[in-house]
């Protein structure tokens, strides 16, 4: 997607934050759009308090003047705004493209309301083209990865459960874990998944985000359209 695109979504994302707001910053390069947009509006005077889901966008957003809590701070939050890799019915998510799922899942579940931010190539029929990534502990990663296997065997999975790697070195999230990138193509339930996935141990968080967003907010060619659960 043109960062144009990600900046319309953005903007209309930044229609929706009222003075006084605690908000729930998402991550990856469309969530930057908005906390590079978001900047500019507290150094003209919005108040507002931003938790970040990832050191990157604590760094940027903290480049830019905002006003930076931890979630212990503030425990509850008025609206978080994030990206998403898939955008399926009923807005459930695939997340986690960026190695955030975690940190995203935590705060967006701490949010009164969740919006979500992209371009029309990220809205599908079905969730799945995008691998799903599943955060694991590094303790038993093979014991986890065939465990995953099996459950999800029966629930889609038709390709590879492969390990994320950063270069020759596995990829680790700003918690200390490891990504598995689960090859599904097709994932035609997710709730179910969801749960599956939640019962190994070991597995720390998946990306299906379900239930949880309010509002997405989806810029195309011809516009930008609003889509709700
Ligand atoms: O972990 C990363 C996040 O879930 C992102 O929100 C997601 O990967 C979308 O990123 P982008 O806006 O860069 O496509």
């Amino acid at each position: 997607m043109s960062a144009e695109l990600k900046r319309k979504a953005a903007e209309v994302a930044l229609t929706h934050v009222r003075p006084g707001m605690r908000l729930g910053l998402g991550t990856g390069s469309t969530a930057e759009e908005f906390v590079k947009l978001l900047g500019p509006r507290v150094a003209a005077g919005l108040d507002v308090i931003g938790v970040p889901t990832s050191e990157r966008t604590a760094a940027l957003a903290a480049s830019l003047g905002i006003r930076l809590a931890t979630l212990d701070e503030l425990p509850e939050l008025d609206l978080t705004i994030d990206g998403a890799d898939e955008i399926g019915p009923r807005l459930a998510l695939v997340k986690g493209g960026g190695g955030a799922l975690l940190r995203e899942k935590i705060v967006a579940a701490a949010s009164a309301r969740m919006i979500v931010i992209a371009d029309s190539a990220k809205v599908v029929a079905e969730l799945g083209a995008f691998p799903l990534p599943i955060e694991v502990v590094p303790f038993g990663l093979e014991a986890t990865r065939r465990a995953i296997v099996a459950r999800a065997a029966a629930l889609g999975l038709e390709g590879p459960v492969r390990l994320r790697m950063a270069g020759d070195r596995p990829y680790l999230t700003d918690g200390g874990h490891l990504i598995l990138d689960a090859s599904f193509r097709r994932i035609p339930q997710p709730e179910a998944l969801a749960l599956a996935l939640s019962g190994i141990p070991g597995c720390v968080e998946h990306g299906l985000f379900i239930g949880l967003a309010s509002l997405a907010v989806v810029a195309g060619p011809g516009g930008v359209s609003l889509l709700e659960p």
